[in-house]
């Protein structure tokens, strides 16, 4: 059904424009576009934020729904398509075109389109959510993983909790609110498949060797309440953000637990060798949709220089975070790049350097409940090996539809 929706900006300079305007139920919703003055009918909640924003109302009809409309800025900057940077996308050609295939078309044309990338929200089990969960359920947003409970307790069962939707629908980012936690996180939801391969339990001694900003660490505090975990960021300005996260998420009763350090990673695990049950590696990698939209092309060329050296000092962390686990602990290894130099090459030398680490099939377990949710790709050379072609590691590779990704996921356990 064909809506026209009377619109006039109530909004403050500068002017903005109504671009599109879509129904959750489905139906298109036609705008009228005006420069004038004038009222969203039955307007219910009207919430304004900057660049792309979420406009809610109601239409009441034959039927009463939510709808959502986006919102840009006229200016013409924002109007312009953001430029990908060619010395990048064409080194991701060759790379992923060999190695991905079909599968890298599609990606590439996913990644292209900053517009079409979808956001998660992570709710913060520490903070009131009533409100948010029945929010999020009205504008069509549901729930990505079982949920054991919704209630902010302690006491109560942990659990990891993200909405999704199945638009590439953004929820606002919430603002800083003085004496009061924030009740949700926004994330690229493959991002909380590391945390769910770490199976962290209640009492756990966990090591966060590559922390800020602090998503995972965040998402690790949802899912248990560990007896330790340490935050590690040696880059000052990261740990500073890294902080203000941890504040911003966890309640000061969680201060004893939770402690932030800023040690080079690859020397952790000698210091505190196997001292930890579970260490997380969230390394440092070539990030790949950031990478596609470097600044300049001078940015551009560096980084891809010095993406040579990241296999050396993603397998100098891995092996860091193998000595600081006890025998029978658990590493988790991921990156947000499809490069296999960084994901499968890094996981393959380190188990060939270190006998007594063993990898887990992690397919049963996460990649075959979220089929539905993710796209997974298994090495470039075993595209037809079976049945054990994820022994190493997931790889999650964004699709039109399914827009989350990059992530790599590897699990090793130091054998007793
Ligand atoms: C992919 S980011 C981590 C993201 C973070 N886990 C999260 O979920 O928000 C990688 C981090 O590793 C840090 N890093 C770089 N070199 C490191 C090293 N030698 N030891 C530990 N961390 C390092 C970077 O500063 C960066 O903050």
């Amino acid at each position: 059904m064909r809506k026209i929706i009377r619109f006039t900006p109530l909004l403050p300079k500068p002017v903005w424009k109504l671009c599109s305007c879509r129904c959750h139920t489905g139906s298109e919703a036609a705008v009228q576009q005006s420069e004038g003055g004038g009222q969203i009918q039955n307007k219910v909640n009207l919430k304004i934020f900057l660049f792309w924003c979420t406009f809610e109302f109601e239409i009441v009809g034959e039927r009463v729904y939510s709808s959502f409309l986006y919102l840009h800025k006229i200016k013409k900057k924002c109007q312009r398509k953001r430029p990908s940077c060619p010395a990048v996308l064409d080194h991701f050609d060759r790379q992923y075109g060999e190695e991905l295939g079909e599968l890298w078309t599609s990606a590439r044309t996913a990644l292209l389109d900053p517009r079409s990338w979808q956001y998660g929200v992570m709710l913060n089990r520490f903070s009131v959510l009533t409100d948010i969960t029945q929010k999020l359920q009205s504008q069509g947003f549901s729930a990505l993983l079982p949920q054991t409970n919704s209630s902010a307790s302690l006491c109560s069962k942990p659990s990891l909790q993200c909405y999704i939707h199945p638009l590439s629908l953004r929820f606002p980012s919430q603002a800083h609110r003085p004496g009061r936690l924030k009740q949700y996180y926004l994330i690229n939801a493959a991002s909380l498949l590391p945390v769910l391969a770490l199976q962290v339990r209640d009492e756990d001694r966990v090591l966060d060797l590559c922390s800020a900003p602090g998503g995972k660490a965040v998402a690790i505090m949802q899912s248990a309440t560990p007896a330790f975990l340490c935050c590690n960021e040696p880059d000052p300005h990261r740990r500073e953000w890294l902080t203000k996260t941890l504040e911003s998420f966890l309640p000061h009763c969680l201060s004893s637990r939770v402690t932030v350090s800023g040690q080079d990673g690859r020397l952790l695990g000698q210091t505190e060798a196997g001292f930890y049950d579970k260490v997380l590696v969230d390394a440092p990698c070539s990030n790949d949709r950031s990478w596609l939209y470097s600044s300049s092309i001078q940015q551009g060329a560096q980084r891809l220089k010095d993406r040579e050296k990241l296999p050396l000092i993603q397998a100098q962390l891995l092996r860091s975070a193998l000595s600081a686990v006890r025998p029978g602990g658990v590493v988790v290894y991921s990156t947000c790049t499809l490069s296999s130099y960084e994901n499968w090459a890094v996981v393959e030398k380190i188990l060939e350097d270190f006998p007594q680490a063993e990898p887990e099939d992690l397919w049963e377990e996460i990649a075959f409940p979220l089929s539905n949710y993710f796209t997974f790709s298994p090495p470039p050379n075993q595209k037809h090996a079976h049945p054990k072609k994820y022994a190493l590691g997931l790889l999650v590779v964004p699709q039109n539809g399914k827009m989350w990704g990059p992530m790599f996921v590897s699990r090793i356990r130091r054998k007793e």
